[in-house]
């Protein structure tokens, strides 16, 4: 075993992207699995992470007291619920370790909360941890830069499994903040993140989400820029979610040696530009 090797603790062990992560931790050097929580009362408390990833036993056994399993780690990734992981993010400060947040759909609120934890932890939080996804919005801000909102719409699609909880997705948005960088503007008061019925012509400027879910789609977006009689579209599909994982391992270990802060994967992959 490798002394030096990160000590991570994967949270919603049991899940997509839980179970995504304890394989690439197993298969990748630099990282270990320290432990590995689920909640409480779940039927995988107890039982060995790596058996439940489909690695056979890893000797870790998934546990459901995340304190105790962030007292003695470096770094936490956490794909789990906002709830949760607002309420790790406060004991990933207790503990002042490093936490990838790639939980989506979190409020207003949430986010002040994560970002107070910040002042102790190092976390690193991205609605997208792939390099496609960051290089992409770098090209999406570019463009909505380029292209007078007089003559160009921008509409944001993406598409997700039936399972999905949120929407739009954390892929969409960060693209829909990317654009609005691009255009000097604050998304929140110019996107259009819904319509039915007699809505009335476009309004110029907005940025329109739309959204679609069905069987095991991993993640499909496209930014599209919609011009008189022409359409530039920026698109990215995941074709398997050791993508995200790989991202969020490389996250905690750019971190470890970080000051307490709220970073992005655009600060992780160094295409940051403010
Ligand atoms: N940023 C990125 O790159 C990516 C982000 N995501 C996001 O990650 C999140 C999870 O996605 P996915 O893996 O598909 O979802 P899953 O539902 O498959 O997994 C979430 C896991 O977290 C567990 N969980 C929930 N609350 C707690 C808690 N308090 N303590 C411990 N475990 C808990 C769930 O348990 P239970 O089932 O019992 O509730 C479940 O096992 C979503 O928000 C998704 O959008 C996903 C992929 C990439
Ligand atoms: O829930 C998912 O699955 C995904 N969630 C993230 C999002 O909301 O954009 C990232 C990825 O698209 C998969």
């Amino acid at each position: 075993m490798n002394d030096a090797a990160m000590k991570l603790v994967v949270v919603g062990a049991a899940g997509r992207m839980g179970q995504t992560l304890i394989r690439l931790i197993h298969s990748i050097e630099g990282v270990r699995l320290h432990a590995a929580v689920e909640r409480v009362g779940s039927p995988f408390v107890g039982k060995d992470a790596g058996e439940i990833a489909g690695l056979g036993p890893t000797g870790v056994i998934i546990g459901d007291d995340p304190l105790n399993a962030f007292l003695d780690a470096e770094g936490v990734l956490d794909f789990t619920s906002p709830a949760a992981t607002v309420e790790f993010s406060g004991l990933a400060a207790q503990a002042r370790i490093v936490h990838v947040i790639g939980t989506t759909g979190c409020s207003a609120d949430d986010n002040t909360r994560i970002a107070a934890a910040a002042r102790h932890a190092r976390i690193v939080k991205s609605g997208n941890m792939s390099l496609g996804v960051n290089l992409l919005s770098v090209l999406a801000e570019q463009a909505a830069r380029a292209l007078d909102p007089a003559d160009w719409d921008i509409e944001i699609l993406e598409m997700h499994h039936k399972h999905k909880v949120d929407a739009p997705s954390g892929t969409a948005l960060l693209f829909g903040e990317a654009a609005a960088k691009g255009r000097g503007i604050d998304l929140a008061s110019k996107s259009v993140r819904v319509r039915d019925g007699h809505t009335g012509a476009r309004e110029v400027g907005t940025i329109g989400f739309a959204t679609l879910r069905g069987g095991s789609v991993i993640g499909e977006h496209s930014v599209l820029f919609a011009g008189e009689g022409e359409i530039v579209t920026l698109s990215h599909s995941a074709a398997d979610r050791s993508i995200f994982a790989r991202g969020a391992i490389k996250a905690a270990l750019w971190a470890r040696d970080k000051k307490p802060g709220l970073y992005s994967m655009l600060d992780v992959l160094g295409l940051s530009s403010s």
